[in-house]
């Protein structure tokens, strides 16, 4: 099945990206006429369609997933477990959003088989212990940028709690898993400090290992902490034994893996850029279903955005952004909310922009988010480039960036084949006339129905109308029309 891959671009100032040439054209980021007042329904979440995944395809019988996120990511995902032996098939909602999922666990998963894991660090991270348990080798590989993303803690803490795993020694992708059709598990220790991912893989398929496992965490700092904790509340929720009795340190105990059927929350991440676009331009953004309780870090908007000037409200389960065009600077500490840095660092460099009057723009500094250096791209260093390629003042920290006033001029914003970066243009551009994203393909890593949404935010009204899921849906693409015949082949058809 083809999977389109999204690229760097053809110039790399930083050197840090892919070069392709099969770039896509640019995409001229729109700038609004006044105010908005809109309503934008997103879909599923990635974080919680991967995890759901995974543990339905482990559980002790068939389950359903509603509303699933249907991405680039989602898609990998479904593929690596279905490659595993796990039956897949989507129904449809009729209600225009992404049809739902039935999965039906295999009697005994399979490996003899190869992963792509495209640019996903969930794909990357979480089913290789899955391979661990299933007969036969696994062999995994993924974009050129993902064999730069770290693997080596998951591939030894795998090999201690008793997987054969060969790979050539760098500590990444390209390995094979020789699976053996079970686990012993166990205690293991492992450096968690690049990537929270490495301890939510292990803990996703442990019911499933002989002896459970207890990861143990031996670095300084652990990143995206609710990531963690929302693995433990999706393991807790389908019966397994998970816990954390002590702080770095969490525990599965072996055991079934109960079947559900699940409805996947909107993700609340890649609402960012949407509820941040109310606070740039003045005017009201309205997200739709966000969930009364949830383990998503997006959740935190609703205190990180009133940092930069606005109001943030929830009536019911409608969460409003509402703001006058004002932005301050800011100075936060977000090492849980690293997924949500590319935006908060947008918002910074429009915080920077001379006020209408000529008064100067407000400095920011955001810190704690080091391990962004490790995500699709490194977003430090990628956000600094892009901020001074069109004028601006930023610095690199080692775990942030600063953002000094300078006014910002028309120019290519390079995306890194990374969707927060793609977005975070995008929100630049609505303030800066002639900004263009090179890559805007590349949000179909999570959001395929970004521009399609993003210009309706643009242009509409407050209309529910959109609710009725003609946006929601995956397949309505637009700039990423080209994963188009990949999704619908993928995930075909009940
Ligand atoms: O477990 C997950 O679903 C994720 C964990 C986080 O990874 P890091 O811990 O590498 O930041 C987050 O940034 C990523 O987008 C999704
Ligand atoms: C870091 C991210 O993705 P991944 O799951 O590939 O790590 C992200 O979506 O911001």
């Amino acid at each position: 099945m083809f999977i389109a891959k999204h690229s760097r671009g053809n110039d790399d100032p930083t050197g840090i990206g892919e070069v392709d040439d099969d770039a896509a054209v640019a995409w001229e980021a729109p700038v609004p006429d006044g105010a908005l007042d809109a309503t934008v329904p997103l879909p599923g979440s990635k974080s919680l369609t991967g995890r759901e995944l995974i543990l339905s395809a482990l559980a002790d019988g068939p389950g359903v997933l509603r509303a699933p996120l249907r991405s680039r990511d989602a898609e990998l995902m479904t593929e690596a477990l279905r490659s595993l032996g796990t039956g897949i098939t989507a129904e449809p909602r009729g209600d225009g959003r992404d049809d739902d999922l039935r999965i039906v666990p295999a009697t005994e998963l399979s490996g003899s088989t190869t992963i792509d894991c495209g640019l996903a660090g969930t794909v990357m991270r979480f089913v290789p212990p899955v391979a661990a348990l299933a007969l036969g080798p696994t062999a995994f590989d993924g974009d050129p940028y993902a064999r730069k993303r770290p693997m080596r803690p998951v591939l030894d803490a795998l090999r201690a709690l008793g997987a054969d795993i060969a790979d050539d020694g760098r500590g990444a992708l390209p390995f094979t898993v020789h699976g053996t059709g079970s686990l012993r598990g166990g205690r293991v220790e492992l450096d968690a400090s690049l990537s929270s991912q490495f301890v939510s893989g292990l803990l996703l398929s442990a019911a499933r290992f002989d002896e459970g496992v207890h990861v143990v965490h031996t670095g300084d700092r652990l990143p995206s902490v609710p990531h963690i904790e929302m693995t433990l509340d999706v393991l807790r929720a389908r019966g397994v034994e998970a816990d954390s009795p002590a702080p770095g340190e969490w525990r599965v105990a072996p055991g079934p893996i109960a079947a559900r059927e699940v409805e996947i929350e909107p993700d609340l991440s890649n609402a960012a850029p949407f509820l941040a676009a109310a606070l740039a331009v003045g005017g009201r953004v309205t997200v739709p279903g966000w969930p009364a309780s949830t383990t998503q870090v997006g959740d935190q908007l609703r205190e990180l955005l009133p940092a930069f000037g606005g109001e943030v409200s929830l009536d019911g389960d409608r969460l409003t952004v509402s703001g006058d065009g004002v932005l301050r600077g800011v100075e936060l500490h977000v090492p849980e909310a690293g997924e949500l840095a590319p935006t908060l660092v947008g918002l910074a460099a429009l915080a920077a922009l001379p006020r209408p009057d000529g008064t100067p723009g407000e400095s920011s500094t955001i810190t704690g988010i080091g391990h962004i250096r490790h995500h699709e791209t490194d977003r430090i260093a990628a956000l600094v480039a892009e901020i001074r390629g069109l004028g601006g003042d930023a610095d690199e920290l080692e775990d942030g960036i600063v953002v000094r006033p300078a006014a910002l001029h028309a120019g290519l914003w390079h995306a890194y084949a990374d969707h927060r970066m793609a977005t975070t243009g995008a929100l630049i551009g609505l303030l800066v006339p002639g900004v263009q994203v090179d890559d805007i393909g590349s949000t179909s890593k999570t959001l395929p129905q970004f521009t399609r949404l993003w210009d309706r935010m643009l242009g509409s009204g407050t209309s529910d109308e959109k609710l009725d899921g003609s946006d929601v849906a995956g397949n309505g693409l637009t700039a990423a029309a080209d994963i188009l015949s990949g999704l619908l082949g993928g995930f075909g058809r009940a």
